[in-house]
């Protein structure tokens, strides 16, 4: 078995974990379940209270294969948040596959059927995006089921050819214990799936 283990990461309440559980359940709101089939995907969802300094978040996200950077549409604070967090992944040089650099951090904008109380226009979103070297998506965990998976597939997809988690299962820290790190450096709730 091959394992992915990506960091959902964002401010509070941008749809981290209704963008997981979309994934993993297909539903919107719904009840957690295991994945299946060959790659067993561990995804830890971060609610970033306050920019966190550049060592402790190294410390403590560096044992993930992907990085999935969440803001809020109809939220300018939680995309103020989000770029803060891209930043501080582009000047700790994770998620840099030696392949493409931008393959495995994603920005995304969710809440899009929220548009009609937009605060962050999708140009802000891509030209981030762009300048930060991750690819964007801009959707909807509420509304858009298929383009969810689309996004959360690539991520696990390019994180498999990332060849960190070959060498990293070597590590003797288990996921549970990052997890439980995670949970002290943050001090906020978390949630595994
Ligand atoms: N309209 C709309 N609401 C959404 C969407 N995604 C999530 N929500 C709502 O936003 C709220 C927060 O969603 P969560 O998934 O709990 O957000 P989170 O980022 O995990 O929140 P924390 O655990 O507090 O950090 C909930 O009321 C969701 O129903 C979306 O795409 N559209």
């Amino acid at each position: 078995m091959n394992d992915i283990k990506l960091a959902v990461l964002g401010g509070e309440g941008v749809g981290k974990s209704a963008l997981i559980v979309r994934f993993l359940t297909r539903r919107f709101i719904g009840e957690y379940a295991s994945a299946s089939g060959k790659q067993h995907v561990l995804a830890v969802c971060v609610a970033l209270q306050a920019c966190e300094g550049k060592s402790t978040l190294n410390d403590q996200i560096h044992w993930a294969d992907g990085f999935v950077v969440v803001y809020d549409i109809s939220d300018r604070s939680s995309f103020i948040k989000a770029k803060a967090v891209v930043h501080l992944i582009r000047e700790l040089n994770l998620g840099v596959a030696k392949r493409d650099a931008d393959t495995l951090v994603f920005l995304v904008g969710n809440k899009q059927d929220l548009c009609h109380v937009r605060e962050v226009r999708r140009e802000e979103g891509q030209r981030l995006a762009a300048e930060s070297q991750c690819q964007f998506y801009e959707l909807s965990a509420a509304e858009h089921y298929q383009e969810v998976v689309l996004m959360f597939s690539k991520m696990v997809h390019n994180a498999s050819l990332g060849g960190k988690s070959k060498e990293r299962r070597r590590r003797p820290s288990g996921s549970k214990s990052m997890a439980k790190l995670i949970n002290n450096v943050f001090g906020k709730r978390r949630k595994s799936v």
